[in-house]
C-alpha cells in the first residue's frame, strides 16, 4: 500500500484513499477496488497540511528526505540545520542521551540544546517532522529565490558585497540580506579589499551601504564558533589581528566615505563608519544600536574615543556601555548622523545629493579629508590597537561566551 494511503471499510467494500503530490496540489485518489473508476480530487498542498500530520512517515520517507536536503541549492542557515538535527537525533535514536557539552564548546551545545529541547517527542512524530521540514524547505527556497534573484548572489567577483561604480561614485553595498548582513569572516576580508580597490579608482567618493531591512547586525556570531587547532585563544587573537586590520582600513581610507543607511544599524559596522566618515545620512525609520556588554564585549572601532568626542561622554556612555539605541533623530541631534531624510524619500534625495559631490574636484576633496583627519590618524591606531586587544580578553570571557551561546540556541528551542 502506498504511504500516504488509508483503507476505510465501508460495508462490504474496502475504499483505498491515496494521497500523492501533483505540481504544487496534493492529489486525493480515491479507489474502490471492485470498480474500475478512480475519482481524483485535488486540493492545494496548504489546504491538506494539517491533515497530514496524523500521517506517518515511512523509513523510505526518511531517506528520501535526507537526500533532498543533500541536494538543496541554498544554505536554509543555522536555525532549519539546527532543527534538522535535532528531528534526525530523535527520529533515529530517541530522546537526547548525551552528556552536555561545555559552554567553551558552541557548536555542540547548540545541538545539544535543540535535540535536548524535544523531550520526549515520539520517534515517529520526530520522523514525520523531519519529512514535513524538508518537503517545505524545498517549496520555499525554490519561492524565495525567485522573488529575490539578486540577493546573496556573487557579483564583480565578491561573496558578501555588491560593489558597483558609476558617476564617480563607487558603491559599497553589504550583500547578505538574510543575515541582516552580518560580518562574517569572508566579509571582513572583502570590505578590506573593497576598500583598497575604492582607494585607487576613479571614483571621486565612496558609499558604504546595506542591502535589504538592516544595513548590518554587525559581527556575525557564528564567527565564534570556527575554532581553530589552537583552541579558543587561538581563535581570539586572530580575531582580534583582523578587526584591527579592518577598522586600520577605515581610518586610512583616503576619499570622502559617505554611510547610507535606510534601515537598523545594530553593532560594529556603525562604529567605524560612523567615526570615518565624512557624511552619515539616515532615513527616518534608521536606527543606531550597539549592544557591546549585552554581549559582554567592549568598544571597537575607536568609538570608544571618537563617540564621546562626538556626542558627549554621558551620552556615549548611555550608547557605549548600556547599549542605548538611537532613533535616526537621535542619532542626529547627537551629531553622528548628518541628516535624516523621510523614508519615502531617502533614495532619491541621498542619490541626488551624492552625485551632486562626485562631481566636485577630487583631489581638493581628498586634501581636504586629509587635513581634517591627519592630525587625528596616528591617536585612532592606537586606540583600535587598545581597543582590540581588551575585545581579545573580553571574547574569552564567561560573559562573551554566554551571550553568545544564548543568540545561537535561541530559536533552537522548539
Ligand atoms: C573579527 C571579529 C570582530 C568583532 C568585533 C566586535 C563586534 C561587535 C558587534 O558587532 S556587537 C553586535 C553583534 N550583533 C548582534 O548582537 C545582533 C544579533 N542579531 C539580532 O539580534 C537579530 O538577528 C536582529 C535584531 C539583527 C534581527 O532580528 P530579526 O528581524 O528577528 O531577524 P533574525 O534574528 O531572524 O535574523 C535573520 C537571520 O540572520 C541571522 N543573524 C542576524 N544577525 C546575526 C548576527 N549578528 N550574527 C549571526 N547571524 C545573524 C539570524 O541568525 C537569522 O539566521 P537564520 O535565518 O536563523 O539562519
Amino acid at each position: 500500500m502506498d504511504k500516504h494511503s488509508i483503507l476505510v471499510c465501508m460495508g462490504w467494500e474496502q475504499l483505498e484513499i491515496r494521497l500523492q503530490k501533483c505540481e504544487g496540489w496534493e492529489q486525493i485518489e480515491i479507489s474502490l477496488p471492485n470498480c474500475s473508476s478512480l475519482q481524483v480530487i485535488s486540493f492545494p498542498v496548504v489546504q491538506l497540511h494539517l491533515n497530514r500530520t496524523a500521517m506517518r512517515a515511512s523509513q523510505k520517507d526518511f531517506e528520501n528526505a535526507m537526500n533532498q536536503v543533500k541536494l538543496l541549492k541554498k544554505d536554509p542557515g543555522n536555525e532549519v540545520k539546527l532543527k534538522l538535527y535535532s528531528l534526525y537525533k530523535q527520529a533515529t535514536e530517541g530522546p537526547c542521551n548525551m552528556p552536555k557539552p561545555g559552554v567553551f564548546d558552541l557548536i555542540n551545545k547548540a545541538k545539544w540544546d535543540a535535540w535536548n529541547a524535544l523531550g520526549s517527542l515520539p520517534k515517529e512524530t520526530a520522523r514525520q517532522n523531519y519529512v514535513d521540514l524538508v518537503s517545505s524547505l524545498s517549496s520555499s527556497l525554490e519561492s524565495s529565490s525567485q522573488v529575490e534573484p539578486g540577493t546573496d548572489r556573487k557579483s564583480t567577483g565578491y561573496e558578501t558585497l555588491m560593489v558597483t561604480s558609476e558617476d564617480g561614485i563607487t558603491k559599497i553595498m553589504l550583500n547578505r540580506p538574510t543575515k541582516k548582513n552580518a560580518l562574517n569572516v569572508e566579509m571582513y576580508h572583502e570590505i578590506m579589499h573593497a576598500l583598497k580597490a575604492a582607494s585607487k579608482d576613479d571614483s571621486a567618493i565612496t558609499v558604504l551601504t546595506g542591502n535589504g531591512d538592516y544595513y548590518s547586525s554587525g559581527n556575525d556570531l557564528t564567527n565564534f564558533t570556527d575554532i581553530p587547532p589552537g583552541g579558543v585563544e587561538e581563535k581570539a587573537k586572530n580575531g582580534a589581528v583582523l578587526l584591527r586590520e579592518f577598522v586600520g582600513c577605515f581610518i586610512d581610507f583616503p576619499k570622502p566615505l559617505i554611510a547610507s543607511g535606510q534601515c537598523p544599524a545594530l553593532g560594529h559596522l556603525p562604529s567605524p563608519s560612523l567615526g570615518y566618515s565624512i557624511a552619515v545620512y539616515a532615513s527616518d525609520r534608521a536606527t543606531f544600536h550597539t549592544p557591546f556588554s549585552h554581549l559582554g564585549q567592549s568598544p571597537e572601532g575607536c568609538s570608544s574615543y571618537t563617540f564621546p568626542k562626538i556626542m558627549s561622554p554621558a551620552k556615549a556612555t548611555e550608547m557605549l556601555v548600556f547599549g542605548k539605541k538611537l532613533t535616526a533623530g537621535e542619532a542626529c541631534a547627537q551629531g553622528l548622523v548628518t541628516e535624516v531624510f523621510p523614508d519615502s524619500t531617502f533614495q532619491k534625495e541621498v542619490w541626488t545629493r551624492l552625485k551632486a559631490f562626485a562631481k566636485l574636484p577630487p583631489n581638493a576633496m581628498r586634501i581636504s579629508k586629509e587635513i581634517i583627519r591627519n592630525r587625528e590618524k596616528e591617536k585612532l591606531h592606537a586606540v583600535n590597537a587598545e581597543e582590540c586587544s581588551v575585545l581579545q580578553g573580553r571574547w574569552l570571557s564567561d560573559e562573551c561566551m554566554n551571550a553568545v551561546v544564548n543568540f545561537l540556541s535561541r530559536k533552537s528551542k522548539l
